[in-house]
C-alpha cells in the first residue's frame, strides 16, 4: 500500500478509502477544487489526514497559479483557503493547517517574496505538516503504549489509524506502540455505523499488520465490557475543547457510557493540532450532519423506507469527566483539562530538546 496521502509529481495521490477494504484505489487531485471534493466526499477522512490534505491543497493552488504577481496569488490563494474550510466543520485540523499556510503566506508575501518562491515556500510548508503528524501518531503511540496493560483486550471505534492522519494513526497508533512495547493486544473494532470505518478501515489496517482483530457491530461492545475481554478503549478525535470534552465519530459518546459502567479507562488519543483551546466546551463544537444516504442505504442496498426521517451527525461529544487522559505527542493530559491541556502548548521548545522525549505535562501523570 502506499501511504494514506503522498505529494507525486505535482499532485497529491490517496487512496479512496470508499473503496476499501475490498479495493485499493488510488485517486490523483491536481487543482485544490478535486482535494475539497475528497473531503467531502471522504475518499480520504480522519481528522489529522484532512488537515494534511487541505495544506496540500494549498500548495497546489499556488503552484498551479498563473498569477503574475502576488497580489492576485494572494487573491486566488485565500479563495482557494475558504473552499477547503467549507468541506467539513468538525475537525479543527482542517481549520488548524489552513491557519498555519495562511500565516506563513503572508509572512513571506510581506517579507518581499515572488511567486516563485511562495511556490517552494507553501510545498515545503505542506511536506513539514505532513512529516510532523507521522511523528506526532509515534510520539502519542510511545507515550500510549506505555499504559496498555501487559495483556490487552482493546477496544477502539471509528478509524483513528494511518488512513485518518498521515501514517502510524493516534489511537491505532497507540495499539502498535504497546505491541512494539511488547504488550500482547487483541482489537475489538466497532464496525461503526453508518460509514463502516472500523470495520473497513480499522480491520483492513490491523489485520494487515498481523493485529489480532475481531469485528464487532456497534452494540456487541457492552456484552464483552461485561465479560471482561476489554481492558482498555482508545479512540481518536476530531476536535478537543479547552476543557477536554472531545467531539468524535458518532457512537464514542455511547462507548464512554459503557465504559464508566464497567470500569474501564477510556482514552483519547490526538496531536496538539486537534485540541482547540479556543473552544471552550464542547458544546461549541461544530457538529456535521451528513446525507440521509449513509443511514438508508449500505452500499446499493437500501435499508430504510423513503419516507422515514433520518438523522444522520458524523460525531458526538464525550465529556471531559469520562475520560481518563488524553494522549497526545508531548505527553498524557489528566484532569483537569484546561489546565493540563495548556502546560502541554506550554511546553518549551527547550524543555522538549532537552529530555529527548517530551516531557509528561504538568497536572498530567
Ligand atoms: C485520527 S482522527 C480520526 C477521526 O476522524 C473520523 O471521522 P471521519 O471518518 O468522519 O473523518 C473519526 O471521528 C475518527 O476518530
Amino acid at each position: 500500500m502506499l501511504p494514506t496521502i503522498a505529494w507525486q509529481d505535482d499532485a497529491v495521490v490517496m487512496v479512496d478509502q470508499r473503496k476499501l477494504p475490498t479495493r485499493e484505489v488510488y485517486l490523483t487531485c491536481t487543482t485544490p477544487t478535486e482535494i475539497a471534493r475528497a473531503i467531502k466526499t471522504m475518499v480520504i477522512r480522519g481528522a489529522p489526514a484532512i488537515g494534511v490534505t487541505a495544506a496540500y491543497g494549498l500548495a497546489l493552488g499556488v503552484r498551479r497559479s498563473k498569477a503574475a504577481g502576488t497580489k492576485q496569488l494572494t487573491t486566488e490563494f485565500l479563495k482557494d483557503c475558504d473552499l477547503l474550510a467549507a468541506t467539513r466543520p468538525t475537525a479543527v485540523n482542517l481549520f488548524w493547517a489552513i491557519d498555519r499556510m495562511k500565516h506563513v503566506f503572508s509572512e513571506k508575501v510581506l517579507a518581499g517574496a515572488s511567486v516563485e518562491d511562495l511556490r517552494q515556500v507553501m510545498l515545503a510548508e505542506a511536506q513539514a505538516i505532513h512529516d510532523e503528524d507521522v511523528a506526532s501518531c509515534r510520539a502519542i503511540g510511545k507515550f500510549g503504549g506505555a499504559l496498555v496493560p501487559e495483556k490487552a483486550g482493546i477496544l477502539t471505534h471509528c478509524n483513528a489509524g494511518a488512513l485518518a492522519t498521515a501514517g502510524y494513526g493516534t489511537a491505532l497508533g497507540v495499539i502498535r506502540g504497546a505491541i512494539e512495547q511488547g504488550r500482547t493486544v487483541s482489537v475489538f473494532a466497532d464496525e461503526t455505523r453508518p460509514v463502516l470505518q472500523g470495520a473497513r478501515l480499522t480491520a483492513w489496517e490491523l489485520v494487515r499488520d498481523g493485529i489480532d482483530t475481531t469485528v464487532i457491530s456497534d452494540n456487541m461492545a457492552a456484552v464483552l465490557m461485561r465479560q471482561g475481554r476489554i481492558n482498555f478503549i482508545v479512540v481518536g478525535a476530531d476536535r478537543i475543547a479547552a476543557n477536554g470534552d472531545a467531539a468524535n465519530k458518532i457512537g464514542t459518546y455511547t462507548v464512554a457510557v459503557l465504559a464508566k459502567e464497567h470500569g474501564i479507562p477510556f482514552y483519547v488519543a490526538a496531536p496538539l493540532s486537534t485540541i482547540d483551546m479556543r473552544t471552550l466546551d464542547g458544546d461549541a463544537i461544530p457538529i456535521e450532519e451528513r446525507n440521509r444516504r449513509e443511514v438508508t442505504h449500505v452500499g446499493t442496498t437500501q435499508i430504510a423506507p423513503d419516507q422515514a426521517k433520518v438523522y444522520n451527525p458524523a460525531f458526538d461529544v464525550t465529556p471531559h469527566r469520562l475520560i481518563a487522559g488524553i494522549i497526545t505527542e508531548r505527553g498524557v493530559a489528566r484532569a483537569p483539562y484546561t489546565e493540563s491541556l495548556q502546560a502541554l502548548f506550554d511546553l518549551s521548545a527547550v524543555a522538549l530538546a532537552e529530555t529527548g522525549d517530551a516531557p509528561v505535562a504538568a497536572g498530567a501523570r
